[in-house]
């Protein structure tokens, strides 16, 4: 048989077939259709060893995209983008970079554990029953995976899982962090764009690296966290003094665990209720800094103490304690809100959060604030040493050495200064960006501030001299007084003792004469007793 009879032949039976099928649906009765569509289409499956899961993007009436069609999407990007041939772009992180993802009708293979599968990308279009001089057309896209059935366990469990989990993970990369910051109740946001990270960050390297791993196996902790029954939660009390670097390590946390961040400002909150709201209002994956914390409740003005007894102990203790609510009626965020914020609700929200607060006076703080469990990492970030010096210098003039930093090392050793002012000094000063000018800026200001501080110390010695001076001059006088006193006690005890002496002997003489008397009275009594018995008599 020649190819073109073969071809005629095989055309005429397809059409045969068209036709017979054609007969079929218009004459033959819905039901034995039905029954012949349900027997037929078994009898595939029972010949075709292939499983097909569809997930369509909208679920549900309320017409909401599907998690699981956004996680294969995003999942997919990666692949499709070395695989597909068409593809589909989306502009993401405020316009700087691409998300690619597979155009429709595309076909992707994968692989997962040894096993191969295949995603294909189509959608079902239906057009709306209304009349109307534009049809609308309604696109209802999805994704269907296929796999041999006896990979039916690993696909539907372990492979599922894993696309929906690095899916989700790649939203995350790909989202545009943002800045929250509280408004009343509300949370108001703007685009985090801060450029700190770890690397740029004037600290010791040892101790900067502790801080990164702390934060990376934290973040990898979920199991962890849920195995041993507690919230998915850690605290950091960043504390020192102002310009050390708090506020930029925050922004490197958050750089560094692409968390956003919810800058909450206490005083703008009413009240407890509010508190709790805005914290159930925090999302997944997110860093919520209360910055300052003891000037925030300060200037809430619940520090002032009602009670006498509270402002003597107070005195005594300067610690500021943060407001119980008994303590006042207007109190609006007291203690225990505070409290409740770090752990008791947290349990309510799902999902990883970091807590930070911020301080330049720790021995300020409730210690029930920052006790371990709360604030569970405590970090000092003090004054500029020459590890941290050096990495600012890596970062404004590009040096890793220079024959100036021996001497000021060695200033650094002598004097404070705080990194927020090395930096100062590092910023390019001439247009030509001559380091020397900047290094030696540094050094006039590190000699001077040595200087002033040798000047301050000599101060406060004399201060203290004078202070001590007068100490012992009231000293002097105390016990002067206390002796004068003591002299004056013991006169007036003699006094006392020579009064009750020379009583006594008043006393003594007035008995010897009583006693006389007595005699005599005797004597007169028996006269009395004989007068009186003359009488009876
Ligand atoms: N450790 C540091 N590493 C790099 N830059 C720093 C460091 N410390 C301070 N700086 C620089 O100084 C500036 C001020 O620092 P930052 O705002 O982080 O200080 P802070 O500790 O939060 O101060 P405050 O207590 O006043 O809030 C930053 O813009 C940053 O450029
Ligand atoms: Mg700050």
């Amino acid at each position: 048989m020649s190819p073109a009879d073969m071809f005629t032949q095989v055309g005429s039976v397809i059409a045969s077939v068209m036709f017979a099928w054609a007969m079929f649906k218009q004459y033959c009765p819905y039901s034995v259709q039905e029954y012949f569509d349900k027997y037929s289409k078994r009898a595939f499956t029972f010949v075709y060893p292939y499983i097909q899961i569809s997930f369509n993007e909208f679920t549900g009436d309320r017409f909401m995209r599907s998690e699981a069609y956004s996680a294969i999407e995003n999942y997919l990007g990666s692949r499709s983008s070395t695989q597909a041939k068409r593809l589909k772009a989306d502009v993401v992180k405020s316009s700087q970079s691409v998300v690619l993802s597979m155009d429709d009708y595309e076909e992707v293979d994968d692989e997962f554990q040894g096993v191969k599968l295949k995603w294909a990308s189509g959608k079902h279009i239906s057009k709306t029953q209304s009349f109307s001089f534009y049809p609308v057309t309604d696109e209802r896209k999805y994704y269907k995976l296929t796999f041999h059935k006896r990979h039916r366990q690993l696909i539907l469990g372990d492979y599922l899982n894993h696309v929906l989990k690095e899916g989700n993970e790649i939203k995350v990369r790909n989202r545009q962090r943002k800045l929250y910051t509280n408004s009343g109740s509300y949370w108001r946001h703007v685009v985090f764009q801060h450029p700190a990270s770890f690397e740029t960050l004037a600290m010791e390297a040892e101790r900067k690296q502790e801080i990164v791993d702390d934060l990376v196996i934290f973040s990898k902790a979920e199991d962890f966290y849920a195995r041993i029954g507690r919230a998915w939660k850690r605290g950091y009390l960043l504390f020192g003094p102002p310009g050390t670097g708090k506020s930029t390590m925050i922004a490197a946390m958050a750089n560094l665990l692409n968390y956003d961040i919810y800058d909450l400002e206490l005083t703008a909150v009413k009240d407890n209720t509010e508190l709790r709201k805005l914290l159930i209002e925090t999302t997944t994956r997110s860093i919520i800094v209360i910055e300052d914390i003891d000037c925030s409740l300060d200037l809430t003005g619940q520090r002032k103490k009602k009670k006498e007894e509270e402002g003597e102990r107070d005195e005594k203790d300067p610690k500021p304690k943060l407001p119980k609510e008994e303590d006042n009626k207007q109190s609006q965020v007291t203690l225990s809100g505070i409290l409740n914020f770090v752990d008791g609700l947290w349990s309510a929200c799902r999902g990883e959060r970091l807590i930070v607060f911020t301080t330049n006076f720790v021995e300020k703080l409730d210690p029930a604030l920052i006790r371990k469990g709360r604030m569970d990492k405590h970090i000092e970030l003090s004054y500029c040493s020459f590890e941290a010096f050096q990495v600012l210098a890596k970062n404004y003039l590009l040096l890793e050495s220079h024959h100036l930093f021996a001497r000021i090392q060695e200033l650094l050793g002598e004097t404070k200064m705080t990194p927020a002012e090395v930096a100062e000094h590092l910023m390019p000063k001439t247009i030509s960006g001559d380091a020397n000018v900047c290094l030696e800026s540094l050094i006039g200001a590190l000699e001077k501030a040595k200087e002033d501080a040798i000047l301050k110390a000599e101060e406060e010695a004399k201060e203290k001299e004078k202070e001590s001076a007068r100490l012992k001059a009231e000293e002097e006088a105390k016990e002067k007084a206390k002796a004068e006193e003591e002299a004056k006690e013991k006169a007036k005890d003699e006094e006392e003792a020579k009064e009750k002496d020379s009583s006594a002997g008043e006393n003594a003489k007035k008995q010897v004469k009583d006693n006389g008397f007595c005699d005599n009275g005797n004597g007169e009594l028996n006269n009395k007793e004989s007068k009186q018995e003359g009488f009876s008599h």
